[in-house]
């Protein structure tokens, strides 16, 4: 694996790392359910299916519902009819916007790579008022290939002008999915430990964890400087 040589690109996952979308998702989630006639989940339960994109989340939607396959298929055409406008209740985890800005500031050139679907991804960097911080921006349908498989991080890296074959950069997001995909371009892993995982930390690949974004530039520094 590469290290990273100052100021490498630092791409950043969406939901659970930069964002907390779960609410929204949650609210969005409930009123398909209610259009279908099938009772609510909870936002605990919600929260638990994020991170692989629409089409798993429908999946483990319909097993908790106990759904048929071609009745996820209408639930999530409904809700892909609301993704775009669920912004209302997310909010940026403390600290992002500040620490974006240093990272920029620095000379790192960022993206993002996210399982959400690229209309709602730029929906809700627009809302915040942070999509032209992100130099390429990779959604969970820009590819016919989501996270785990390298590709998306891959895609992303190349459009920020990283080496294609042994890119210098830095991947940071919360979930399973992430630490895997990071794993398999590879590139060195930061997890966010506030986001929607799973497993414990200790048990997924990284570089680093970090629970305050405050501490992510030193974080990216220190990988930058520790040359193999
Ligand atoms: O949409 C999802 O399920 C997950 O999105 P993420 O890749 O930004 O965590
Ligand atoms: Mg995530």
């Amino acid at each position: 694996m590469n290290v990273c040589l100052a100021p490498c690109p630092v791409v950043f996952d969406l939901d659970g790392t930069l964002i907390d979308s779960a609410p929204d998702i949650h609210a969005c989630v409930n009123a398909v359910l209610r259009e279908f006639h099938v009772p609510p989940l909870s936002l605990d339960q919600v929260r638990g299916f994020i991170g692989g994109g629409v089409e798993i989340l429908w999946r483990k939607i319909g097993m908790a519902t106990g759904t048929e396959p071609a009745g996820q298929r209408d639930m999530l055409a409904s809700f892909m009819t609301r993704y775009h406008a669920a912004t209302s209740l997310t909010r940026l985890f403390p600290n992002v916007e500040e620490t974006l800005g240093i990272l920029a500031d620095r000379g790192h050139s960022l993206g993002i790579c996210t399982n959400k679907p690229l209309h709602p991804t730029e929906a809700i960097l627009d809302h915040f008022g942070i999509r032209n911080l992100f130099g390429q921006i990779i959604g969970g349908d820009s590819l016919p290939e989501k996270k785990p498989d390298p590709a998306p991080l891959r895609a992303a890296l190349t459009g920020l002008g990283a080496h294609p074959e042994a890119p210098r950069a830095i991947y940071v997001g919360d979930s399973e999915f992430d630490a895997a995909c990071a794993a398999a371009v590879p590139v060195p892993f930061m997890i966010y430990s506030h986001g929607y995982r799973h497993t414990p930390i200790d048990q997924l690949p990284h570089h680093a964890a970090f629970d305050d974004f405050t501490a992510l530039p030193s974080l990216v520094e220190a990988a930058s400087a520790s040359v193999g």
